[in-house]
């Protein structure tokens, strides 16, 4: 019988070809030979390792360290293996924004709401094109200008809710601290037009509810990291039984969206049994939700394929339109709050701009103690706009990054080659400091925005980018300037501001930005 051989050898080789392949794969290759080898590297690990772009979002401190290392690399600079950071607009934002490079899953992770993907979540450039025309038309420029409802429910926001508090501050000499009202402005000014006078918020007086849900909308943000982060090793790790992120973060979610699905339930009630015309005049037609309803139920009648029915649906897409209107308030409120509280702020501290303001809000000349003036109007006055600019500019709510992911070979800011799958991102906290379009950049100037020659102008239109751009840019932006614009107006055609307590204004790192110190306390005298 012939003796077995042996090849005592074989798992010795074995080994050493897999520690070779994987040195290869994940180090030489990634490091020197790689596309991405030539670009500039925030360290030296991050040609081969993702820790450090972890590291710099778990701290809370991405925007500024990547605005510093553009300052130091350029305008490209390697984050990770398969992460680049951009600021420069040709071969920049023009080839991913413009270009409609794919979201990444991190919106899905983040903004998800009701297990169930709405505009913001939505990767799948086509299902993304479906939702979007559902809406562009409801929050255009000129629908925006002209609605109705927008006016009614916004002067009763301002005239009835937020004037009462000021007048008192004026009366009493006592402080206000505006920076809640700023959100809850947003938040009653907002869903008064996404769901009507009846059935939007009332956060300004109603403030145990406002506390109520900002503390579950909140709270959870030093967790966000795990969560959406690195969101498949917290899960491994909680099947371990090691929590990372507390139970009650997942609770707050529920909590919140438990609180907003029955007002969409009754905005389905008010649109099935009454008349729109006698809803729009009284302010209380629920604009974007019926404009939603309405459409899916259009494209339902189009489609070929019938949509199977669910009997624990009240009506059709229930899910769907409750996890955009949500996303949408969500959008809405710290965004423009936070806008509201630095434009409070800069014009607090200069008497010259606000007495400016007061003056072009004059040559308006409505009543100014009862009404709105006209919004196309409002929208056309320079300081006012320039004012708005600024602030977003300056004080940029969403200035974390968008990250995006190559869907090609590409050319990403003259690297040629670069594969698909590779997370590309920029940040307008970057952008909007750049000095060769913006001088001064950290100095608050809306006169930057009057004073520029055609070109100059061109070029800062190019790098505002406060609402993104692209066919991801923000749904949102002609509402919110127009809802920031009519505050703004309201307040400083009769009252002047000065500051009584800014501590803690400079703005937190992260995806969106307000000030660290939450607060800012106003005096407000009649004038
Ligand atoms: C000053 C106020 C606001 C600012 C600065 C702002 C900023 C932005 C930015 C930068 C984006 C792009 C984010 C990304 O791609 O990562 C965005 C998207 C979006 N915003 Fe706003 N936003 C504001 C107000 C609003 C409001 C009032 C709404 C209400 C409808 C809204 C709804 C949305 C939606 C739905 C998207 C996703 C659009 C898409 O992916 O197609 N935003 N916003």
């Amino acid at each position: 019988m012939a003796s077995p051989v042996s090849f005592p050898f074989l798992p010795a080789a074995a080994l050493t070809a897999v520690l070779l392949a994987g040195l290869y794969k994940f180090i030489i290759y990634p490091a020197l030979l790689s596309p991405l080898a030539k670009i500039p590297a925030a360290r030296w690990h991050a040609r081969f390792s993702p820790l450090y772009s972890y590291y710099i979002r778990w701290a809370n401190i991405e925007n500024r360290t990547v605005h510093d290392l553009h300052r130091r690399y350029g305008p490209v600079v390697r984050l990770g293996p398969a992460e680049l950071s951009i600021n420069c607009y040709e071969g920049g934002l023009k080839t991913i924004y413009t270009g409609g490079f794919p979201k990444t899953e991190w919106y899905h992770e983040r903004f998800i709401n009701y297990e169930t993907d709405n505009l913001f979540t939505t990767a799948d450039p086509k299902e993304h094109h479906h939702l979007k025309r559902m809406v562009t038309n409801v929050f255009s420029k000129s629908s925006i200008l002209s609605s109705s409802t927008l006016r009614i429910t916004t002067s009763a926001v301002i005239f009835d809710r937020l004037f009462p508090i000021l007048r008192e501050s004026s009366r009493s000499g006592k402080a206000v601290n505006i920076h809640p009202l700023n959100y809850a402005y947003a938040m009653d000014s907002f869903t008064g037009f996404q769901l009507g006078g009846k059935l939007g918020t009332n956060f300004i007086q109603n403030t145990e509810e406002r506390e109520w849900y900002t503390h579950h909308f909140f709270d959870g943000r030093p967790y966000l990291f795990w969560d959406f982060e690195v969101p498949n090793f917290t899960r491994w790790l909680q099947r371990l039984g090691i929590r990372l992120v507390p139970a009650w973060c997942a609770e707050s979610q529920f909590a919140l969206e438990d609180w907003f699905v029955p007002k969409c339930d009754r905005a389905a009630e008010l649109v099935a049994s009454q008349d729109e015309k006698p809803l729009q005049t009284s302010g209380d037609w629920p604009t974007i939700f019926a404009a939603l309803k309405q459409k899916f139920e259009e494209f339902d009648g189009k489609s070929k394929t019938p949509r199977p029915t669910d009997e624990s649906e009240l009506y059709p897409h229930r899910l769907e339109i409750a996890s955009n209107l949500f996303d949408h308030t969500v959008a809405a409120i710290e965004t423009s709050g936070n806008a509201l509280t630095y434009l409070h702020y800069e014009l607090a501290r200069r008497p010259d701009v606000q007495s400016a303001l007061r003056g072009e809000l004059l040559t308006l000349d409505p009543d100014r103690k009862r009404e709105l003036p006209d919004s196309k109007a409002l929208d056309a006055l320079p300081l006012l706009d320039a004012i708005v600019h600024e602030t977003l500019r300056r004080y940029t709510p969403v200035g974390g990054p968008q990250p995006r992911v190559t869907p090609r070979v590409c050319t990403i800011a003259g690297y040629e080659g670069i594969p698909p799958g590779v997370r590309v991102q920029a940040s307008s906290w970057t952008l909007h400091r750049n000095p060769e379009v913006f001088p001064d950049p950290g100095a608050w100037r809306p006169e930057r925005w009057i004073g520029a020659t055609p070109d100059e102008l061109t070029e800062m239109r190019k790098w505002f980018w406060a609402f993104g751009s692209g066919s991801r840019m923000c749904i949102g932006s002609h509402f919110a300037m127009l809802s920031i614009k009519l505050v703004v107006a309201a307040v400083y055609a009769q009252f002047q501001t000065s500051v009584v307590d800014a501590e803690g204004m400079e703005q937190t790192d992260g995806f969106s930005g307000g000030p660290i110190g939450n607060k800012l306390w106003l005096q407000f005298v009649e004038v």
